[in-house]
C-alpha cells in the first residue's frame, strides 16, 4: 500500500533524533509528557469523537459542544486533574466553546484587575464552575477603539451600586464568546460615571443569568448573534448580543485594582497605571502566538505528511511516480511553513516568559517594561497570526484537490483559525501601536533614554544606518550574526524612514495616518527580527539529541532566508544588502530545502499530534489516504440513499422534459 511504505520509508531516512525533537518541541520532557498522555486519554474517548462536526446543523453541534464539555469537566474532577493537565485536555477537545473564554479571559481578568478581596470573593466560584464567566468588551459600534465604548456604569451614591445602561443601539455588546446562551456572568467594561462625570473605561463584574433556572435577570437582554463562517468551525461558540436597561450591581462589583470607587464616590487611583485595565488582552495576545505554531504546525502536518503519500508524473525506472513533496515547487512553499511552526513556536517561548517577567516587575511596583510588553505581544500577535492564516490556506492548495474536502481537516482548521486575524485586536490596529512604539523610541535616540528589551539593537544606529552587508558566497548566510545584523540595519532604516518623514508634518496625528502603510511595514520588519533574533537565541541553549541541533539550525535559516526572499524590495530599497548578495541568499535556500527534505516527515512526526487532534484523512499518521478518503465519502449524508430526496420533483420533470413542454 503507498501511504504505508511511503511514510515508514521516510521515516526510516532521517538523520536526528525525533524522541529529543519531540521534547524541544513540547518545551520540557515533562510538558511532553503531559500532552501525550492527555492527547491520548482525549483521542481514546468516544464522546470526543469530531468527525461528524461539519454535517451537524447549529442546533445539534451546540447542543454537541455543551456535552463534551460537560464530560471534559467531569472528567477534569474525576481523575483530578491538574491545571496543567484540564488545559491540555480542554486544548485537545479542540472545539471552541464558552470554556475557552471562562478559563482564558473571565478568570485571568479577575485575577489580572481585581483586589485582593474580589479575587477571593470571585475565584473560587469561577475555578469551581459555580458561575461561569465570559468577556465583554466589543460592543456593536467600537471593537477596536475601546476608549470608543458606549456602556455606562453609573455611581448611585444613594444605594452604593453601580447602573448598567446600554444608552443607544451601538453600544449593545457584540461578539462575546460564552456570552449567547451559557454565561452566568461577564466581566462588563463601560464608562464609569461618577456624578455626571465620565472617567473612562473600567472593568465590571455582572450577574446576566440566574443560577436557578438560567433566565435572564431583569433587565438583561441576551442572544447569539448568528452563524459565523465555515460549517462546523467556529459556529460551535456562543458569540452573543447583551443590552442592559438600568442594571443594578454592588459598588464593590467593579473591578478595582487599578482605581477605586470609594462609598462616598470618589475616584481613587491607585500607583499602577491605567492601561492596566487592558492587561486581559496582552495575557490573552501572548497566548494566541503559541496557539499559532500549534495551529500552522498542524496544517503542515497535514501537507507534509500528504506530499510524502500524493504522487504525480514523472516515472521513475521502477515505474513509480514522484512523491510531490520532491518537487523544489512543493518544498519551497512548505518547507518555509515548517520552518515558521518552529519559529513560532519559540518566539511564544519567549513571549511567554516576557509576560511572567513583566507580572513579576508589575507586582513589585515596576511598570517599566509595560509598554515594551504591549508593543510585543501585539507585534508578535498580529505577525504571527496573519502568517498562519495565510499559511494554512497555503497548506490546502500543497494538497491539491484533496484540500477542499473537508475529510482532509484544512477547511475546517482555517475557519476556526481566521478569525484569529481579527479577535484580540484587528491584526493591522495592533501594527500600527507597535509602529507608535518604534517612533517614540527613534525619537529618544540620542537624549540619554537608552532603548532596552527588544529595541537594543536601536542603539547602534550610527552602524546600523551604515553597515554593508558582508555576504561574498552563498555559505556566508549561514552566520547568525550576518543575518542578525541584516534583519537590524533594515527594521532601524524602516523606522528612521518614517521618523523622518513624520517629521516633516506639522501635526504629528496627520502624519501618522497618512504614513500609516508604511508605519505598519516598519512595524513588521521589527516583529520579524524579534522573532528571528529569538529562533537564534534559543539555539545557543545546550540542545541534546543527535542531529537536533543541526535541523534546527537549517529551519532557523530557512525562516529568515525566506522573510528575506519575501521581502527583498524591503532589504534592497534600504541599501542592507545587494541584488548579488539577494540572489545568493536564494541558493543558500535552495540548498537548504534539499538538506530538509529528508527529514520532514520526522521534523512533523515530532509535534507529536494524535489522528484524533489532526482529524484528517490526509494526514493520518500511516499515510493509509487513499482507502480512508474513499470510506470517508461513503459517509456522507448524502449517500444514505442512493436515489436523492427530490429526484421525482426536480430531476425527473426535466430528464422526462415535462418542464419543457410546460413552457412550450
Ligand atoms: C481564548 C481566545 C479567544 C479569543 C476571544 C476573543 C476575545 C476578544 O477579542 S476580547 C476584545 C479584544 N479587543 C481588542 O483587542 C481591542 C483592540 N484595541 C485596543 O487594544 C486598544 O484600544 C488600542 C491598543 C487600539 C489603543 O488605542 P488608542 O485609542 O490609540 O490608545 P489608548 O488611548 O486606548 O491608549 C494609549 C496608551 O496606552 C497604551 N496601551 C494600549 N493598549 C495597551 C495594553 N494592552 N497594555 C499596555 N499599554 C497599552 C498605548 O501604547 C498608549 O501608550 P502611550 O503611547 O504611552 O500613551
Ligand atoms: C470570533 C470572534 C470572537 C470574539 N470574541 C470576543 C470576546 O470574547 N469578547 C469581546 O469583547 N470581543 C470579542 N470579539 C471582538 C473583537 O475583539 C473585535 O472584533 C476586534 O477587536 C476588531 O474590532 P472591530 O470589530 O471593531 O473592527 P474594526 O475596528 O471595525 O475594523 C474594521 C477595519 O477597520 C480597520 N481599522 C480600524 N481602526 C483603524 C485605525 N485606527 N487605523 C487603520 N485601520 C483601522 C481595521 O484594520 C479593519 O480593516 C470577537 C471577535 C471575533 C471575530
Amino acid at each position: 500500500m503507498a501511504g504505508f511504505d511511503d511514510l515508514a520509508s521516510e521515516r526510516s531516512k532521517a538523520q536526528f533524533d525525533v524522541e529529543e525533537m519531540k521534547v524541544i518541541w513540547a518545551g520540557s520532557r515533562h510538558t511532553l509528557e503531559v500532552s501525550d498522555r492527555i492527547s491520548r486519554l482525549v483521542a481514546n474517548d468516544p464522546v470526543f469523537r469530531k468527525d461528524t462536526r461539519t454535517m451537524l446543523s447549529r442546533k445539534d453541534l451546540f447542543k454537541n459542544t455543551l456535552r463534551k464539555a460537560a464530560h471534559a469537566w467531569k472528567r477534569i474532577i474525576e481523575l483530578r486533574l491538574s491545571e496543567e493537565e484540564a488545559a491540555e485536555l480542554r486544548f485537545y477537545v479542540d472545539e471552541p466553546a464558552f470554556m475557552d473564554l471562562h478559563w482564558g479571559m473571565f478568570i485571568p481578568t479577575i485575577k489580572g484587575q481585581g483586589t485582593e478581596e474580589q479575587q477571593q470573593k470571585w475565584l473560587p466560584l469561577a475555578y469551581k464552575m459555580k458561575i461561569i464567566g465570559c468577556y465583554a468588551q466589543t460592543e456593536l459600534g467600537h471593537g477596536s477603539n475601546v476608549q470608543g465604548l458606549e456602556t455606562t456604569a453609573t455611581f448611585d451614591p444613594q444605594t452604593d451600586e453601580f447602573i448598567i445602561h446600554s444608552p443607544t443601539l451601538t453600544s449593545s455588546k457584540w461578539w462575546p464568546g460564552g456570552l449567547g446562551k451559557v454565561s452566568t456572568h461577564a466581566v462588563v467594561y463601560g464608562r464609569l460615571i461618577i456624578d455626571s462625570k465620565d472617567y473612562g473605561v473600567n472593568g465590571f463584574i455582572v450577574q446576566l443569568r440566574s443560577l436557578d433556572d438560567h433566565l435572564p435577570l431583569p433587565g438583561i437582554t441576551i442572544g447569539d448573534i448568528g452563524m459565523k463562517f465555515g460549517s462546523g468551525a467556529y459556529n460551535t461558540m456562543d458569540n452573543g448580543v447583551l443590552r442592559f436597561d438600568h442594571v443594578r450591581i454592588p459598588r464593590d462589583q467593579m473591578l478595582m485594582r487599578v482605581s477605586q470607587v470609594t462609598r462616598e464616590g470618589k475616584l481613587v487611583q491607585s500607583n499602577v497605571p491605567w492601561q492596566l485595565v487592558y492587561g486581559t488582552m496582552v495575557y490573552v495576545r501572548q497566548k494566541i502566538v503559541s496557539d499559532a505554531s500549534c495551529a500552522l504546525s498542524r496544517a503542515v502536518c497535514i501537507a507534509t505528511r500528504y506530499s510524502a503519500v500524493r504522487r504525480q508524473f514523472g516515472l521513475q525506472s521502477n515505474g513509480i511516480e514522484t512523491q510531490v513533496i520532491d518537487y523544489k515547487t512543493q518544498q519551497s512553499r512548505l518547507f518555509p511553513l515548517l520552518a515558521s511552526a518552529y519559529a513560532f513556536r519559540f518566539v511564544g517561548e519567549w513571549l511567554k516568559w516576557l509576560y511572567m517577567d513583566v507580572n513579576q516587575r508589575l507586582q513589585a511596583s515596576d511598570f517599566s517594561t509595560l509598554p515594551e510588553a504591549h508593543a510585543c505581544t501585539a507585534g508578535l500577535k498580529s505577525l504571527t497570526t496573519s502568517a498562519t492564516a495565510d499559511g494554512i490556506e497555503e497548506c490546502r492548495k500543497l494538497c491539491g484537490g484533496h484540500g477542499y474536502l473537508c475529510s482532509s481537516g484544512l477547511p475546517e482548521l482555517f475557519a476556526v483559525y481566521i478569525p484569529a486575524c481579527t479577535y484580540e485586536g484587528d491584526n493591522i490596529v495592533l501594527l500600527l501601536q507597535v509602529a507608535r512604539f518604534l517612533i517614540k523610541t527613534v525619537s529618544q535616540l540620542g537624549s540619554g533614554k537608552e532603548p532596552v528589551g527588544t529595541t537594543v539593537y536601536m542603539g547602534r544606529v550610527e552602524q546600523l544606518m551604515q553597515c554593508h552587508c558582508a555576504v561574498q558566497k552563498a555559505e556566508d548566510w549561514l552566520k547568525p550574526s550576518v543575518i542578525l545584523e541584516a534583519f537590524e540595519a533594515r527594521s532601524m532604516r524602516m523606522s528612521v524612514a518614517s521618523a523622518q518623514n513624520l517629521a516633516k508634518f506639522d501635526n504629528q496625528e496627520e502624519g501618522f495616518l497618512e504614513l500609516s502603510a508604511d508605519l505598519v511595514q516598519a512595524a513588521v520588519a521589527h516583529c520579524q527580527l524579534i522573532v528571528v533574533s529569538k529562533f537564534i537565541e534559543k539555539l545557543q541553549q545546550d540542545i541534546p539529541g543527535k542531529g537536533v541541533k543541526g535541523q534546527l539550525e537549517a529551519l532557523c535559516n530557512i525562516y529568515a532566508l525566506f522573510i528575506l526572499h519575501k521581502h527583498l524590495g524591503d532589504f534592497l530599497s534600504t541599501g542592507c544588502i545587494t541584488p548579488k548578495q539577494a540572489s545568493l541568499a536564494n541558493a543558500q535556500l535552495r540548498s537548504l530545502y534539499s538538506q530538509v527534505r529528508p527529514n520532514a516527515i520526522a521534523l512533523v512526526d515530532a509535534f507529536n499530534y494524535t489522528d484524533h487532534y489532526l482529524s484528517s484523512v490526509l494526514g493520518r499518521y500511516d499515510g493509509n489516504v487513499y482507502p480512508k478518503l474513499y470510506e470517508e465519502a461513503w459517509k456522507d449524508p448524502l449517500n444514505d440513499s442512493v436515489v436523492p430526496d427530490g429526484y421525482q420533483e426536480y430531476i425527473q420533470p426535466i430528464l422526462k422534459q415535462q418542464l419543457r413542454n410546460a413552457r412550450l
